[in-house]
């Protein structure tokens, strides 16, 4: 099986090579710079989720793969908090879309203030942390959690529901 993965972010190719490893023995990869089609920081559950559909629609065409995957990370305010929001979407070539949702955590407010005007996640962790390139590690997950759940582990549940939705869907 053919599996193509709509991100070079190691953080999110390795959640989908485990989750994929673990159920298929015969799974391949191939990898695509897939366009999400939406803002570069999404903000809204719809946008993540329509970026996280777009990038696995993309990632299908320009690949000759059995299935793709977008994954897509946005922020959702709720009251007076924002919440780091998390998608994924499973393309065939049937032209079925599959989708689910992962976890969601609190951005500490100075984080939010700085995506309120205008800032992207991934550099404003990065100075945040004084580290470079949080959003392909442990990600603003990883480091808002003191280390219990990184980015790959938060993508890997979505990718498991979706793996699942596809079983489910072929049995
Ligand atoms: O290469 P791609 O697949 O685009 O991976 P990405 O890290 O840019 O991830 P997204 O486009 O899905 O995320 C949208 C924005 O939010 C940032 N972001 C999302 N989750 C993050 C995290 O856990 N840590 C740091 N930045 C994050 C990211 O850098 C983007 O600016
Ligand atoms: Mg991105």
């Amino acid at each position: 099986m053919i599996v193509a993965i709509g991100t070079k972010n190691k953080a999110k190719t390795a959640a989908i090579q485990n989750v994929v490893n673990r159920y298929f023995e015969d799974a391949s990869f191939e990898q695509f710079d897939a366009r999400s089609n939406v803002s570069e920081q999404p903000f809204s559950h719809e946008e993540t989720r329509q970026g996280a559909i777009n990038r696995a629609v993309n990632t299908l065409q320009m690949s000759g793969a059995d299935l793709s995957f977008g994954l897509e990370g946005g922020v959702q305010e709720v009251g007076d908090s924002m919440y780091c929001c998390n998608w994924g979407a499973i393309a065939l070539k049937d032209g079925t879309v599959l989708t689910a949702a992962g976890a969601q955590f609190l951005l500490p407010e100075e984080i939010a203030e700085k995506l309120r005007e205008g800032k992207e996640l991934g550099p404003v962790m990065d100075d945040y942390t004084k580290q470079h390139d949080t959003r392909s590690n442990a990600g603003a997950v990883g480091v808002f959690t003191a280390g219990l759940i990184d980015r790959t582990e938060m993508f890997e549940h979505i990718v498991k529901l979706l793996i699942g939705q596809y079983l489910f869907l072929t049995k």
